[in-house]
This record gives C-alpha cells, structure tokens and sequence, in this order.
C-alpha cells in the first residue's frame, strides 16, 4: 500500500448540484485517486442549505406541512442527482435518501410543536445537507469504479458548543485523525463538510466557508500536503470580476498573502482555514472543476518569484466609517482603546482603524448593517465626554468601500503607496482613511461607495496587473475619426499583446447620430452601421451617454469634430471624470476666461485633456513648447507655417496650379477644415497661433490677432462650400500673378504666423498670422506638400532655433497625434 502523503479535495455546493457537474466531480476524484491518496470533503447539494434553514423557519412558525415540502425539494434533487449517475440503482439510492433524510422529518416536527428552533437543533437541521452529499458521493463513487467510503466528521472534528460558529479543539481533532487515517487508504474517505461535534456528540456547524475549513483541519490532521478546493472560477483573481472585467486568475501567492486577503474579506479564503494550512506548511489550490486542465491558483509557502509584484485588490463593500476626534487630550484620555474596546465589547467588526499620530483622533470602518449598534456603543462609551463637549460629535460616512492592495514584501517595494493614491488622486478618487499593514504585505485605503468601480479598476491599472482597457467615445467619422477607427483597428491586437491597453470604443457619433455599446462596439463596418441610424433632425445630446461612459475603465471623449460650442459637453465629461482628447480647435480659441475655466474644470475633475493635434497635425509642437516653459526656458519668438493646406496650396500654385484647383485638390487630401474658408480666410492659423500663445501664458483671444487672410473674404459668407470652391475660379488668375511676382523677386509665397512676445504691452500686435515671400534659405521656403514647420527662438536656442517640421494635415498623420494623446492618458494611469 502506498505511503505517499494524501491530498485533499473539497468540492462546493455548485460542484455536487447538478447530475452534471457532479459527472465531472467524479471523473476528477476518480482521476487524482488512481495518482495516490486521497481524501474529499464535500458541501451541501446546491441550494440545500438555504432550503434547510428554510424548512427550520417554517417550521419555527408551526408550518409543518410546509417544512416537510421543503425536505422533499432537497430529497427530491438528492434523488435526481442520484439516480442520473447510477441508474440501475436509482431506487436503493432514493430509499437511502429517504432512510438519511427521516430524523430531519422528525426534528421539524418537534419544532414546529415547540415553535421554538434552538441553536443546537438549527445545526442538527443544517447538517442533513452534507450528510446526503457525501453518503451519495461516496455511493456513487464506489458505483463508477473508485472505491470510497462515507466518513463521518461529526466522529472526527470535535469542537465546543458555540453553536453555528463552533470552536475547534486542534488537538483533539488531530488526534482522532491521526488514529483514523491508518484505515483511509484503501478506501477514498468521504467526509461531509462544514459540520462536526461537540465531545458528547451533539452536531455542530463551523460558519461561513465551513467546509474549507472542514477540509484544512483534515489536512492538518491526516499530513496531507495539498488541499484543493474546487470551486465554479478558475482561481483566485487579481481584483473582483465584476468591477474589473479583465481581472484574471492569480498564479500563484504566498500563504501570507492569502491569509492577508481572507483578513480582508476576500469571499474565496477564511483566516480559520488558513492558519492550519499555514503551520503545517500544506499548499492550497483553488481550480475549476469545469476547468480542470486550468491550474487555478496555488498558495504555499513560497508564493511568486517576483515578491515585490502586487498582486490582488480586495474590495469590501458596504461599510461606514467613524470618525472619533478629542477637543482636547489628556494622558489619560485613551481614546483608541476605548473605541476599539467597546466595539468589541458590542461584537462590532472592525475592518480598518487608523489613529492621528499624537492620538487625537480615531476613524473606525465597521459593517453598515452594525453602524447603529456601533455608534450606541461609542456614544454610550463615551457619552460623559460628548457631555461635556471634550470630545466632538461622531462623524458618519457611509456607504464607504474598503480597498486593500496585497502582496508579499510590498513593504520593501519602491514607493507602492505613492503610485497607490496618486492613481487614485489622478481620477479623482478621495481617500477616505488609509492603513498600512504591520506585515507590509497590504496597504488599505476607504473610498466612498460611489467610487468603488472607478478606484479598484485604477488601482488595477496603476500597478500593471492586466491589460488596462481604455473605452473611447468618439465624436465625428470625417478624414481624421475615419483615420482613428482605422488606427484603432490597425493596432489594437498589437498594443493589447505588447503594451497591456486593451482599446474598446464604446460610442460613435456624428452630428445627428449615435451608437454606444458599453460592451464595446465591433469595429468592422461601424462607420457604415452609424450611417444606417435614423438621424435625429438636430444634434442629440450626448450627455446622457457621458453617464454611461463614466462607468467604464479609463472613459475617454474623443472630439474629432470642427463643432462650435463642444466645450459645454467637454465639461459634462470632465465632471464625471472623463478624459478629453481633442482635434478640435475652437473650444482652446474660446475668449481667455472661457477657455481657463474649461481648463480649470479638467484640473478640479483631475482629468486629461490632451489636445496636441491643434497646432500642426501630429507634429510635437505643444508638447515642445511645454518642455520648454516647463524647464525654464524663455520663449523669445515663435515663427510658423501652422496651415498644411495653405501650405499645400502655396506649393501647388509655384508649381503652375491654378488656386481653384489647388484648394479642391487639398480637400480631397483631407488637409483642409471641414469648411476650406476657415483655412483661406487665415482663421484657422489664427486659431492655432493663438493656442501657441496661450501656452505662454498669454492672455490673448482671437480678436488680438493681425490677422491678413490667404483669400480675400468670401462675398457670400452663408453661400455652400461648393458655390464657394466653384467662385474661387475667379481669383486663380490674381494667383498666378502674385506667385509669378514671388517668384521673380527670388522668393515663394507662404502663410506664416509669427508670435513675438516682446511686444506684450507695446500696443503692437504679438500674434501676427498673414501671407509672406520667403527668400530660398529662409525658414519655411523649402517646405514640401502639406509640410508645416514651427520655430522656437529661446533663451537656451538663440543661436539656432528649435525646429519642428513635417506634415501638418492630413487624416492618418492627425489620427496617429490623438491615438498618442490617447495612449498618454493610458499611461499616466499606469504610473509609468
Ligand atoms: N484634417 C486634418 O488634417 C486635421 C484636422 N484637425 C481637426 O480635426 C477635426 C475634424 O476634422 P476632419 O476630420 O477633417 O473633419 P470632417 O468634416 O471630415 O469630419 C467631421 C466629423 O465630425 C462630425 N460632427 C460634426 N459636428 C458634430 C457634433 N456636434 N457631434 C458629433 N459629431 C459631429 C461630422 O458629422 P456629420 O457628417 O454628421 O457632419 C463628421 O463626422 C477638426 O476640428 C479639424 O480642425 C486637426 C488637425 C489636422
Ligand atoms: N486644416 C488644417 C488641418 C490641421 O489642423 C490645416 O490645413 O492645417
């Protein structure tokens, strides 16, 4: 016989409910038995439990009839679990079933004729579900092949008489197991969990996770090395799945950290059975039993290599915080003591408790169903101080969540709590309190309830524990937001695989129409299934989709429109904490005060709001400029060729194009505004030369700029862009001359803007935007196709000043810019 060391497994309630998945459960211990010893701790049969205290409360009320229909529903599920493995024996099974189940009839009967369910005969009611479960298992799997054998814990686990939460006597358990192991190996044993025994016999049940714990303390016991605890997820995940939907199984932890997160509530572990995995040194694996080649999560002694890798977010919600603060302290006062004595005293949980340095003041998180019993407490321990006004009232704050960032030697990683709330403070989360674990294997902070899903996804963004997914809206599907839908298409597998930024678009919109999918909206033919929505007869608004957008991971607003008056919804978005990232000009050429309170209300929401690709495309002006103020460097004087089209139409007109021709041309190519008058007019130079400006710190507005336009004034200002185009015919030949002059004068013609901020306060304009001959060995005069180029003179560049060049319109290039804001706001997150 062999003498390799048992494992254990335990199998929940979901595991044995169903004829299948109990199939599956069979297989496995039929599988893991033939490799060496093996012992199983099994739940209650699906919902048996609950239908248990069910029949208990209706009985308690007199309803016999009722109860006993319950006890059929649970006979009746034994039965058909049952008689679906083993056919051929469905009538012995179903008369063993009726025979295991015909003491609980009578216990129901006598309480509903006392009317009274006492706590010893709750525990008696309870334990009929693992009674069934594993005298069936064991029956069944004897049937398939494994031979095994019904155990019962109630002759094996002793503990006191706490009933519903008993005690365990470790000692005398591991006694009574160390003597029955000798006679488990050639039968695998089968043991109900959840329930044991007092030293005189009577049942008694463990509490929550009960079973875990049954099959820890027969580990311990038996010598096993490894329990498995086979559940309906593949393991133990980075943070909660339903707020982080990419949180993903842990490999592999520390018994400590597992001990930290079951501290913290984490639903899968329990301290209890924990403590007797951890001193006996036996690894835990939580698996799948739908999964069963998926190796789940192992938690031993060595845990990750990598011990500075944070690793799990625990989450526990539903909570109140207190705050306790002394007006004036004396040696004697003892403040944290008492509060956290008559909590205890009140059998108040206390999640978090963080004192004031000098010990001031005290914040204690406690459940919210126990607040009122809590404050009582607190008010009544403290109720001659609050008398006398020493100490303030009790501050409330509820709900509030409870946030905990496990891992082992976190302690010794750099700056964890630092990227911990600075991630929280870059979304506008507000720490509530926060503790740092005497382990330094947890750092734990409240947030408000409100902020649960926003903090935990932050945190699990912040510290790289998957792919961090960015959900985008995006307005407008012209030249640059077809380009983006395109880019988006083109690399998101590749930033998925590479960089960990999962980019979901959510929404789509144009003028008078939207999709949005919380979910993500395939982007195969999107731009196609916008069109085929019913437009509405005037621009929707889209706020109502900001408070979806909200909710999701990372919610970005993608402005890829020329729409007037957008900053009303970049300010909805900034207050519900999303991102901006904007190709639109106009909101940044609002009048100063307009513009600084849009500015001002990204600050106070602590959102993004990148706007690079005003100024020149993709090229990196603003963020140069930034640097450079930034550092210290004083901006002397900016010169710029800011227009692609212009630019453009400058060179096809030296080439011999007429300017009708050359404007429609630069249309096609997507350089020009959605209306080209806002490029010939000079406007939208102005516009960017004043964003340049602005960065200065130049309290400038459009009507500050000298501005002289490419084209003379369109006569028909209201008249269709294509009546418009058509009329230019009428000015090619002007053009022609004025190049040909150009042209004879050594020069090419070019529109420049130029930004001198000298001239502050001399009456003389500091922006000047207008078209000028460039002499060949000037700046600007050898720019090609839409090439745009910008000219820092500096303190630090004045010999040579700093140049920036290369396209400066164009759909792919203007895409590729607000796909790298995009990737921006990711990585601040990331807190890389
Ligand atoms: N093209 C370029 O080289 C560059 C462009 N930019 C800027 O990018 C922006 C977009 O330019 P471009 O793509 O060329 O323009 P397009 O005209 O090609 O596309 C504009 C899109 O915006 C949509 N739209 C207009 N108003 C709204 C609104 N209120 N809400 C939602 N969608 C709206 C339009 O929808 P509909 O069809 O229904 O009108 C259209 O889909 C402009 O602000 C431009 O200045 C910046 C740098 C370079
Ligand atoms: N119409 C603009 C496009 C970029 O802002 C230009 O011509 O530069």
């Amino acid at each position: 016989m062999s003498s390799a060391p048992f494992q254990v497994m335990k199998f929940g309630g979901s595991s044995v409910g169903s004829p299948r998945r109990l199939r599956q459960v069979i297989e496995l211990i039929g599988t893991h038995a033939k490799q060496g010893p093996l012992a199983v701790v099994v739940s209650a049969m699906g919902d048996t439990t609950d239908w248990l205290l069910e029949a208990a409360g209706l009985a308690t009320q007199g309803d016999l009839e009722g109860a006993l229909s319950v006890v059929a529903r649970i006979a009746h599920l034994a039965k058909t679990n049952a008689a679906a493995l083993d056919p051929a024996r469905a009538t012995a099974l179903a008369a063993r079933v009726d025979s295991l189940l015909a003491p609980l009839r009578q216990l129901l009967q006598g309480i509903s004729l006392t009317r009274e369910c006492s706590a010893p005969s709750r525990d008696r009611v309870l334990s009929f579900g693992e009674l069934v479960s594993a005298t069936l298992l064991a029956e069944l799997l004897t049937a398939s092949g494994t031979e095994a054998t019904f155990r019962d814990a109630r002759q094996l686990l002793v503990t006191d008489d706490r009933f519903g939460a008993a005690r365990v006597d470790g000692a005398l358990t591991r006694e009574r197991l160390q003597a029955a192991v000798a006679g488990w190996r050639a039968s695998v044993p089968v043991l109900p969990g959840f329930i044991a025994a007092t030293p005189d016999g009577r049942t008694t049940t463990l509490g929550r996770n009960g079973s875990d714990y049954t099959a820890a303390l027969v580990a311990q016991g038996i010598g096993a090395t490894e329990v498995t605890v086979w559940t309906d997820v593949l393991g133990l995940h980075t943070a909660d799945p339903d707020l982080v939907s990419d949180a993903y199984p842990v490999a592999h932890l520390t018994h400590g950290e597992g001990l930290e997160l079951a501290a913290v509530g984490v639903r899968m572990l329990h301290p209890r059975t924990m403590i007797p995995l951890i001193e006996a040194g036996i690894s835990l694996r939580i698996r799948n039993t739908m999964h069963p080649d998926h190796p789940g999560t192992l938690i031993d002694a060595i845990g990750s290599r990598d011990g500075q890798r944070p690793t799990c977010i625990a989450t526990r919600e539903e909570l109140a915080l207190l705050g306790i603060e002394v007006r004036k302290l004396s040696d004697q006062f003892q403040l944290g003591e008492r509060v956290l004595a008559a909590l205890r005293e009140a059998s108040v949980t206390v999640w978090l408790s963080t004192q004031s340095a000098n010990g001031q003041s005290i914040a204690v998180v406690v459940p919210r169903p126990d607040l009122l019993r809590a404050r009582g407490a607190l008010e009544s321990e403290l109720a001659q101080e609050l008398a006398r006004h020493e100490v303030e009232p009790l501050a409330l704050r509820e709900p509030v969540t409870l946030l905990t960032l496990v891992a082992e030697a976190m302690g010794q990683g750099a700056n964890v709590a630092g990227r911990f709330f600075g991630a929280l403070g870059a979304v506008g989360v507000n720490v509530r309190a926060s503790a740092q674990g005497a382990s330094s294997r947890s750092i734990s902070c409240v947030v408000d309830a409100a902020d649960t899903a926003i903090a935990v996804r932050t945190t699990h963004a912040a510290f790289n524990l998957a792919h961090q997914q960015v959900s985008l809206f995006l307005l407008g599907r012209g030249t640059v937001g077809g380009q983006l839908l395109a880019q988006v298409r083109a690399q998101q597998a590749l930033l998925q695989d590479k960089h960990g930024i999962a980019l979901r678009v959510v929404g789509l919109a144009d003028s008078r129409r939207a999709l949005f999918d919380a979910a993500g909206l395939p982007l195969e033919g999107l731009e196609e299934r916008l069109a085929r929505v019913e437009p509405g007869p005037e621009p929707r608004t889209l706020v109502p989709l900001l408070d979806e957008l909200r909710r999701l991971p990372v919610p970005i607003l993608v402005d890829c429109t020329a729409a007037s008056g957008i900053e009303a919804l970049y300010t909805e978005a900034f207050r519900r904490g999303i991102h901006v990232v904007g190709a639109n000009k106009k909101p940044l050429a609002l009048p100063w005060d307009d513009r600084e309170a849009l500015l001002a209300e990204a600050r106070r929401h602590h959102v993004a709001y990148h706007y690079e690709t005003t100024v020149a495309s993709s090229l990196p002006v603003i963020d140069t400029l930034a640097n450079l103020v930034r550092t210290g460097d004083t901006v002397r004087l900016i010169t710029a060729s800011l227009s692609g089209s212009v630019g453009f139409i400058c060179n096809e007109l030296t080439a011999g194009v007429p300017l009708s021709v050359a404007v429609r041309t630069a249309r096609e190519r997507g350089f020009t505004e959605p209306d080209p008058r806002e490029d010939l007019s000079g406007t939208d130079v102005a516009r960017k030369a004043l964003i340049l400006a602005r960065e200065l710190g130049l309290p400038l507005s459009l009507s500050d700029v000298a501005l002289e336009p490419f084209v003379p004034e369109d006569p028909r200002p209201g008249a269709s862009v294509d009546t418009f185009l058509h009329g230019l015919k009428a000015l090619d030949a002007a053009f022609a001359d004025r190049v040909a002059r150009c042209r004879s004068a050594g020069t090419v013609l070019r529109y420049l803007a130029r930004i001198d901020p000298s001239k502050v306060g001399t009456g003389s304009p500091v922006i000047r935007v207008g078209p000028a001959p460039v002499e060949a060995g000037q700046p600007g005069a050898d720019l090609r196709g839409s090439e745009s180029f910008v000219s820092f003179t500096t303190t630090r560049h004045s010999d040579f000043p700093l140049v920036v060049r290369g396209a400066g319109a164009g759909g792919a290039v203007t895409a590729s810019g607000v796909l790298a804001d995009i990737l921006r706001i990711s990585q601040a997150l990331r807190g890389r």
